[in-house]
């Protein structure tokens, strides 16, 4: 008996040691055999003291629940919350760690409701604090998961210092189709404004790595390998995890016979979705694990980055489920932006309801032919509209030593005024215009950033604001697009600031590259700066 009472002391002593230094695996070990020594007590008829030891076996549940959510066991540690509230109902450590996890888990409502819970059942001061920030944050996640309304501004005004914002999961008004692209795509089923939120969604898991830019190429590769295993490792601890996020990767596409594919209903992404819905499936084929990963993750890119406030040296990779069903194109419609672990997909132009969602997974200002090459190493012949059309035009010899000529040295007015002469012969019209030039970017750039070829070739081709408009509306906004408008406009007015119909124009522009995440105010002053550089 006395030895049983000191194993327990024993247990419980490292048990708490483990769990204050955050030894989560460790530590769960521990009180696993402290949890089934209390049970074996608990069950005695005879034993004494029983409220003090239902009082430990409370206390060590929701500890091992606790060590469960930081390793992301969400559901392990659900169970352990729910067998210690059958224990003692109102228990404030329970409680707080069930909002938690209901919080991790994005069901705002119900982390609310245990916060609201634990705080009937609280008197403590200090507790009061952290339970009316936990309270807050769910107010705020669920009125962003409802809306997607959501506002950086802060966060960017003080230059991305600090931790990046917390972010609520959204979807917006979308639905999982069949894609006259590839295999499934992800369609607007509402028509959507340019700069709103479609879609904001959290890491299956990501994996970062810094890569400095003056690193030897090998040194840069083994960075890039040791970054990628570590990724998989953390996708297979997911899934090993998660029975919900087996599955659902388990229906992403790994590149083959994307037309067989089942249409997955957007439901089954919807952090309430039951977990009867999901089969009990395991990956242990490696080669297709890595197939799936290799189709579906994306890279946080260079122009992401912006928005994240990181150092070009900062590589990332990950997997978030539902953006990965959205197809590429060349003349894409949404684009990606990363903050900490989400990635948020906005609409870079109006969208019509029933349209495809697309966005560029790689540089879209480039001539088809490079694109094509891209699209091969991405392992597909791209299928867009864009491709599609000047596939035709681009087998024309005229246009084969244009392509040619870009970014060899040669007086790009010239190539700019061949593509125009070409194109007014050829009856290009509407959008292939844009496309062409979109195509040709590198080339109108050099001139309407060079007041000495602006000169030379301004009576002879289009007015830059035209040819922006056309690119605006074959490929949505870039970066490179507004830069180019607001030095243009910085060059026309000087100092003293910009016209409002002009300004207005930037700004709808600086709405598809951001999104409408960011004040009126705010994204104003970045315009203004991208014109400064
Ligand atoms: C991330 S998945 C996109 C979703 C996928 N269509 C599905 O059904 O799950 C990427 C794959 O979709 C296909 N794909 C995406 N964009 C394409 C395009 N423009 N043309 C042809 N295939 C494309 C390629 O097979 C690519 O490897």
């Amino acid at each position: 008996m006395e030895q049983e009472e000191d194993r327990i002391q024993d247990l419980r002593s490292k048990a708490t040691e483990l769990f204050l230094r955050k030894e989560w695996k460790h530590s769960i070990d521990v009180y696993t055999e402290l949890i089934s020594l209390y049970h074996d007590k608990i069950s005695n008829p005879h034993q004494k003291n029983l409220e003090k030891l239902k009082k430990s076996l409370c206390l060590a549940l929701c500890n091992r629940a606790e060590a469960r959510l930081n390793l992301q066991d969400f559901a392990q540690a659900l169970k352990d919350c729910n067998e210690a509230s059958r224990v003692e109902n109102t228990h404030f450590k329970t409680l707080v760690c069930k909002g938690k996890i209901w919080l991790s888990l994005n069901r705002y409502a119900l982390a609310l409701e245990c916060f609201k819970e634990a705080n009937l059942d609280n008197h403590e001061l200090e507790n009061s604090e952290i339970l009316n920030l936990y309270l807050d944050k769910c107010k705020k996640f669920e009125f962003l998961s409802r809306t997607g309304a959501l506002d950086v501004s802060d966060w960017v005004v003080n230059k991305f210092e600090g931790k990046s914002p917390e972010l609520a999961e959204y979807i917006g008004s979308i639905e999982i189709k069949k894609s006259e692209i590839s295999g499934r795509g992800l369609f607007a089923t509402k028509n959507v404004d340019c700069g709103n939120l479609l879609l904001v969604t959290k890491a299956v898991a990501i994996e970062r790595a810094i890569v400095p830019e003056s690193s030897f190429e090998g040194a840069k590769e083994q960075a890039q390998l040791d970054m990628w295993k570590s990724f998989i490792d953390k996708i297979m601890e997911c899934i090993k995890r998660c029975k919900r996020t087996c599955d659902l990767m388990c229906r992403l596409s790994n590149g083959e016979n994307e037309d067989g594919l089942e249409v997955l209903d957007i439901d089954m992404f919807r952090p309430e979705a039951v977990d009867s819905r999901f089969c009990n499936t395991k990956i242990d084929d490696k080669e297709k694990l890595l197939n799936i990963l290799d189709v579906n993750s994306l890279v946080e890119e260079l122009v992401s980055t912006k928005i994240l406030g990181k150092y070009n040296d900062v590589h990332g990779i990950g997997l978030w489920l539902l953006a990965c069903f959205i197809n590429h194109s060349c003349d894409p419609n949404v684009r990606r932006s990363h903050i900490g672990d989400h990635v948020m997909i906005h609409a870079t132009r109006d969208i019509k309801a029933g349209e495809e969602l697309t966005f560029a997974y790689f540089d879209v200002f480039s001539p088809f032919r490079d694109r094509e090459e891209r699209a091969k190493a991405w392992g597909f012949v791209c299928k867009c509209k864009r491709c599609n059309l000047e596939k035709g035009v681009c087998s024309n010899q005229e246009m084969m030593e244009m392509e040619m000529f870009l970014g060899k040295g040669v007086d790009n007015g010239g190539v700019v005024y061949r593509l125009e002469e070409s194109m007014r012969r050829w009856m290009v019209r509407g959008k292939g215009k844009g496309y062409l030039r979109s195509s040709f970017w590198q080339a109108y750039t050099d001139v309407y950033d060079s007041e000495r070829l602006s000169r030379k070739w301004g009576s002879k081709i289009p007015m830059m604001e035209n040819v922006l408009d056309s690119v605006v509306d074959a490929v949505g906004s870039d970066e490179r697009i507004v830069k180019l408008l607001m030095r243009g406009l910085k060059r026309k007015n000087g100092h003293k600031g910009n016209g409002i119909l002009e300004m207005e124009k930037a700004m709808k522009l600086g709405r598809g590259l951001y999104g409408k995440i960011m004040k009126k105010q705010t994204l104003k002053t970045i315009l203004i700066q991208l014109g400064g550089n």
